[in-house]
């Protein structure tokens, strides 16, 4: 009987479990359980679905990490409660404390060179300012502050409060390059310390559950879709699921004065720039609703019509965005005609703003790749595969369908049982390429800077 891991990947609208065996990486089971809509949820709620989808699976595992939405923020008083729901990465209410962090901590020059990034509203940083402002009681209470993956992976056994350098480095209070807490960021947000998890080393063991199985730290989703996907240094992944995420792996970490790019770090001792925005798989669904379509007919009618939907412009920044930083946006569609009124038009405007938010992000981490690799679900849209090289410009290769993140997780799972890094055969995928069309980014880029300054207002 091959021995076999798990991996979790407790994301934004669901939680994944994947049974696979530790040598090959071969999936033998998967199920999945879904959580509460909204931007703050009981962590209680991720344990039911970890509960439901991890049910009949975790405990054949021999080694178990769970990888989670980055940044969220879980406070937690002495007794190891939970003091109130987590606030999660797209919660934008500490907007005006991200603003203000920025300017009391030196300006983003600063930010980055310490923290490897300037927080947005998605930083567990900023979550912690608006706490300590707007509920001073349930802030008085807190004991420890930990992320999403640190708190489902204390829950899962003997490993205490443990995170690792890829989570961590999206608090705001992390340094990356050094491999430290920040204590002075911590403090200059919350207005006192707070217990952190400690930092585990990558591939590290950290505790076992109840039924003897190895825990390993887990890391942040990204983090665990790099591993999963056996990212290498010049590959550039895009990610469309709840978020819209664009990574690289690199030996060193980034520094972005501008925001734009989040100097991460990675699962394995690396680093992971990644610029993310927060509209991707949603502005498909939304436009679904207008329509009065589903998923596969929204793809039907966008391919009907022609690139750059004859002048219909979708800037989909439906509940803010955070690349480019607007997080009090709303979407706006322009150049609306009689002539160009169709359903088809409109159904290709909401693929081109989302693909053309993650052509901008892919820009942002510099270079023109060869090609771009599309995972999340969103990229199981066959208009989105068609797309996507006319917005990209490169070729876009699909891996086989398959939880990347939770596949991650499971690897680094294996990494801890058996202290190397399976060397877990790549995914063969399908290569999508197509001419690019120059109209469907020089659309979306006037929208964006001609919006700009309403934002401003
Ligand atoms: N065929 C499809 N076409 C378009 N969207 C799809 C399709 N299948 C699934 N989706 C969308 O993919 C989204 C879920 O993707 P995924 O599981 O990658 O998100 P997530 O893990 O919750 O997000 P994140 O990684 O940002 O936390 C849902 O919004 C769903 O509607
Ligand atoms: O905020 C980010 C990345 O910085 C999101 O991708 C979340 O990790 C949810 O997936």
């Amino acid at each position: 009987m091959p021995v076999l891991v798990a991996g979790v990947d407790s994301s934004t609208q669901s939680t994944k479990v994947v049974l696979c065996e530790a040598e090959t990486g071969k999936v033998v089971a998967q199920a999945a359980a879904p959580h509460p809509s909204g931007t703050s949820c009981p962590p209680e709620a991720w344990w039911t679905a970890l509960s439901r989808a991890g049910k009949d699976l975790l405990e054949r595992a021999a080694a178990v990490a769970v990888a989670g939405q980055q940044h969220g923020m879980v406070v937690v008083d002495d007794e190891g409660e939970v003091v109130r729901n987590a606030l999660l990465w797209n919660d934008t209410r500490s907007a005006p404390h991200a603003r203000s962090l920025i300017t009391e901590l030196g300006g983003p020059a600063a930010w980055a060179r310490t923290t490897g990034s300037v927080p947005t509203a998605s930083f567990t940083v900023t979550k912690l300012r608006w706490l300590a402002e707007h509920e001073p009681a349930n802030a008085a209470r807190t004991a420890a502050v930990l992320l999403p993956h640190d708190w489902l992976t204390w829950k899962l056994g003997s490993a205490g409060y443990v995170t690792d350098r890829g989570d961590a480095s999206g608090t705001g209070y992390y340094s990356p390059a050094d491999g430290t807490w920040l204590p002075t960021h911590l403090e200059a947000a919350f207005g006192r310390t707070a217990r952190l998890p400690r930092v585990a080393a990558p591939g590290a063991a950290v505790g076992e559950t109840p039924w003897g199985a190895i825990l390993a730290p887990g890391t942040g989703d990204n983090m665990g879709a790099a591993l999963g996907l056996g990212l290498r240094p010049g590959d550039v992944a895009v990610s469309l699921g709840t978020s819209g995420t664009a990574f690289t792996v690199s030996e060193n970490g980034s520094v972005d004065p501008s925001g734009a790019v989040a100097g991460f770090a990675d699962a394995t001792g690396r680093f992971l720039p990644l610029v993310c925005t927060m509209n991707a798989a949603r502005v498909l669904t939304a436009a679904t609703s207008l329509l009065g379509t589903d998923l596969h007919g929204l793809s039907a009618l966008a391919l009907s019509a022609p690139p750059g939907a004859e002048g219909l412009t979708l800037l989909p920044y439906l509940d803010g965005e955070r690349t480019p930083n607007r997080p009090d946006a709303n979407g706006v569609l322009r150049g609306l005609t009689s002539s160009n009124a169709t359903r088809a038009n409109l159904a290709r405007a909401a693929v081109e703003g989302m693909l053309a938010g993650l052509a901008e992000a892919v820009n942002h981490l510099g270079g023109t790749p060869q090609r771009v690799i599309l995972i999340g679900g969103a990229a199981s849209n066959e208009a989105v595969r068609l797309i996507a090289p006319e917005v990209f410009g490169v070729p876009v290769t699909v891996p086989r369908a398959a939880e990347y993140v939770a596949l991650g997780a499971a690897r680094q799972a294996a990494w801890a049982l058996t202290g190397d890094l399976p060397d877990w055969a790549a995914a063969p995928g399908e290569t999508f390429s197509g001419t690019s069309q120059p109209v469907i980014r020089q659309q979306y880029r006037t929208l964006r800077d001609e919006t700009e300054k309403w934002s401003a207002q």
